[in-house]
């Protein structure tokens, strides 16, 4: 099978302390279409660099990574972003609180032209937003709600179907429930299983809950100080209790 992201031994080294220090540390992983990764690690692992350097947020100090066998280490964040989404611990990145839902939904949806030409002719969108959140009990009737207004898992839950509504070719989610009550919480990652299964996408999960790690996705990996120490595939994995990730703590 054609990998969808390959990434060749990825070095992120900084300057720390009068001396220079690995974060990323010789990673190399291989993700096929439709993976679902959960990526689990102790704080300071580097598994929000490693994500940075997907999006190109931050660049490697050496390594490669390709999307399709094609080299991007090269490409800009703005480039990289139409076929990379991303979504954040923080409700209040992704959005811009002073439009409505429907407003954040097109830009999202037109992501890649112009911003004056992405706001153009709401009103042809408004059905199809309608269905698109007609389900979501956190956002139906809320189209034309300002988005500052939204609660935290209300504007998580738009951050969500913004990140998706282009059908990526690879979703990243950092730790994006974990800011929600427990919940709203649960109620995120329902959603956010049913879609990533109903549109057959890709997907790198970080999270630091273990049972969101054990029961979601086809496959685990588990960052040390910049390695991979642990990776599961979904046969390991469905074998895996809570109680079995907890050395890695
Ligand atoms: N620009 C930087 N300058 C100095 N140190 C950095 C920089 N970026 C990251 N680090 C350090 O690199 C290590 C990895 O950071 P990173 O944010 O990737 O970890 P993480 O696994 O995402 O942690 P967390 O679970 O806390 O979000 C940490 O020790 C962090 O302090």
């Amino acid at each position: 099978m054609k990998s969808l992201l390959t990434i060749k031994d990825a070095v992120k080294t900084i300057y720390n302390d009068n001396q220079n220090l690995n974060i990323l540390d010789g990673i190399n992983l291989t993700i096929n279409p439709q993976d679902f990764v959960v990526v689990l690690g102790t704080n300071g692992a580097g598994k929000s660099t490693l994500l940075d350097a997907i999006t190109g947020a931050n660049t490697l100090t050496s390594g490669k990574i390709l999307l399709n066998d094609e080299d991007i280490t090269q490409k800009n964040l703005p480039k990289r972003s139409r076929y990379i989404s991303r979504v954040y611990q923080d409700p209040k990145l992704g959005t811009s609180p002073r439009m409505t839902v429907a407003e954040n939904l097109l830009l999202a949806k037109r992501r890649g032209l112009p911003r004056r030409l992405r706001l153009r002719r709401l009103k042809d969108h408004m059905e199809e937003f309608k269905s698109f959140t007609k389900d979501l009990p956190t956002l139906d009737n809320r189209l034309n709600t300002f988005t500052d207004k939204l609660s935290g898992g209300q504007r998580q839950t738009l951050s969500f179907l913004m990140a998706i509504i282009q059908q990526p070719q690879l979703l990243l989610l950092d730790e994006h429930t974990a800011a929600l009550d427990p919940q709203t919480s649960q109620e995120l990652m329902e959603l956010t299983n049913k879609v990533i299964l109903e549109k057959k996408l890709t997907c790198l999960m970080v999270t630091h809950n273990l049972s969101e790690a054990v029961q979601y996705g086809n496959r685990l990996i588990v960052l040390k100080k910049g390695k991979i120490v642990l990776d599961l595939d979904q046969e390991a994995k469905s074998k895996l209790k809570e109680v079995d990730l907890l050395e890695y703590f």
